[in-house]
């Protein structure tokens, strides 16, 4: 007798997945290779940024009080009596009618507290002397500066002691700036997960082989790898196994011995050679379901066995990858603490009518543009074309008759470097 499952929804089989989600601890890395890793501790301002008062314009320093009532017919002076670039500090203080010709980044002269942009000036003796320090130029302005005027306060961006970024946040290349800002040459982040995958079929050939009667060549291996590789894991490569029991059993309990999750692909509906479910039983793992309200990918099993999760993945490529950026992604990312562990989702326009009825919630293979989203072309569940085409998968929840061209639908854009904090569908 074929076993019958009892589908749950997508939504509850997230959660169960989320919940089973054990913490992996933290280890430093060298800023250069902090990209893509998950913060372990909050980011904490080190100094006030910027660390000092400066120019954000090439122009003069002066003082405000002298140029109160410039105007048009009754310009105001000044002598300009330094001249500093970025990464100099003028000895001088600004005096009455005095000016430190100051160009962008450069730290505010003393007495100074507005600062006059080139364009605003009329220089009327002499140029300003590159080199010397001391020049005789001089240039008269035509309106009042407030205190504080063009000026780049101190602590304006951070200050210190401020919380810039909680832990969980991903280190993308702005926080890299941030922590270039602050000096820092190591970060303390979240441990990758050490995830192994193991793609089991007696049919599948291995990469390079030349086809064979029967067979076919492994491309969910390869895939699942590089849907790791995209959240910066590197996954632990077993060779494919046959359908055969003792054998799988045995090279799942090795990977368990080596790995925080086990990524399987294949195996895991009811056929004769669906070997996973019985892996689960001997292996005595907690299976959390068998079953989901989806297309493709109902079959998606995942189970978890002291503290490790075992993704038991469907073998059709159109369902394995759907598993992945459901279940398996924000598990792995949940582990690593991170703050936003699920998909991007949007809604966008559908390019074009999808007439199918969905009794369970169906993820089509799409290409977004910004705006429309269309089917990726052949997209059943042993699609290889569309997941190689698509950059996005269309939902449509279950119980739904089709859709129409123009109806807006809701959209996963799995391949955004940071996913959403909340799961909306
Ligand atoms: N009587 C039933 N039959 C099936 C059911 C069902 O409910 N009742 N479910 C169907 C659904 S839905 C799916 S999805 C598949 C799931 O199959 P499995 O997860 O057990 O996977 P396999 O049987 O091992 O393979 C399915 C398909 O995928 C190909 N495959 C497997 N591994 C790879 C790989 N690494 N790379 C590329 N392609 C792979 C395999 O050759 C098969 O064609 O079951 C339905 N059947
Ligand atoms: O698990 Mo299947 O992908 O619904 O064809
Ligand atoms: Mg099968």
């Amino acid at each position: 007798m074929v076993e019958i499952r009892t589908p749950i929804s997508v939504s509850e089989a997230v959660a169960r997945v989320q919940a089973e989600a054990v913490r992996l601890g933290s280890e430093f890395v060298p800023i250069e290779e902090a990209y893509g890793r998950i913060l372990a501790e909050p980011l904490i301002a080190a100094h006030d940024v910027p660390f000092f008062d400066r120019s954000p314009y090439d122009g003069f320093a002066i003082r405000s009080k002298d140029s109160v009532g410039a105007s048009g017919s009754g310009r105001v002076a000044f002598e300009v009596v330094d001249h500093i670039g970025a990464g100099a500090v003028s000895d001088k203080k600004v005096g009455k009618r005095q000016a430190v010709r100051i160009m962008t980044g450069a730290q505010l002269p003393q007495g100074a507290d507005a600062v006059v942009m080139l364009e605003q000036t009329q220089e009327t003796a002499g140029a300003a002397d590159v080199e010397g320090t001391e020049t005789n130029a001089s240039f008269t302005i035509r309106k009042p500066f407030e205190a504080g005027e063009n000026i780049s306060f101190r602590g304006e961006d951070m200050r210190s002691g401020e919380e810039i970024l909680p832990a969980g946040s991903l280190v993308h290349p702005g926080t890299i700036a941030l922590l270039a800002t602050f000096g820092y040459e190591r970060l303390e982040v979240a441990k990758l997960p050490v995830v192994g995958i193991l793609s089991t079929g007696t049919e599948l050939l291995e990469q390079g082989s030349a086809l064979e009667p029967g067979k076919i060549r492994n491309s969910n291996g390869p895939m699942i790898a590089a849907q790791l590789r995209r959240m910066g894991v590197r996954g632990r490569m077993y060779a494919a196994a046959v359908d055969r029991l003792d054998d799988m059993l045995d090279t799942v309990r090795q990977a368990l011995t080596e790995c925080d999750c086990l990524i399987t692909t294949g195996g895991v509906s009811v056929g004769d050679f669906d070997l996973l479910p019985a892996v689960y039983e001997r292996l005595g793992a907690k299976v959390l379901f068998n079953k989901v309200a989806m297309r493709p990918g109902s079959v998606t099993t995942v189970a978890v066995l002291d503290g490790r999760y075992l993704f038991g993945l469907s073998g059709n490529p159109s369902a394995c990858y759907t598993g992945f950026e459901l279940f398996a992604r924000p598990a792995l990312l949940r582990m690593m603490g991170a703050q936003r562990v699920y998909p991007m989702q949007t809604r966008a326009i559908l390019g074009e009518d999808f007439g199918k009825a969905n009794p369970f919630a169906r993820f089509v293979r799409a290409v977004y543009d910004g705006e429309r989203v269309v089917p990726a072309g052949f997209n059943k569940s042993n699609a290889v074309s569309s997941i190689g085409r698509g950059n996005a998968l269309i939902v449509l929840p279950g119980g739904t008759r089709g859709f129409k061209a123009g109806d807006t639908v809701d959209v996963i854009l799995p391949g955004m470097e940071e996913g959403s904090a909340v799961w909306n569908l």
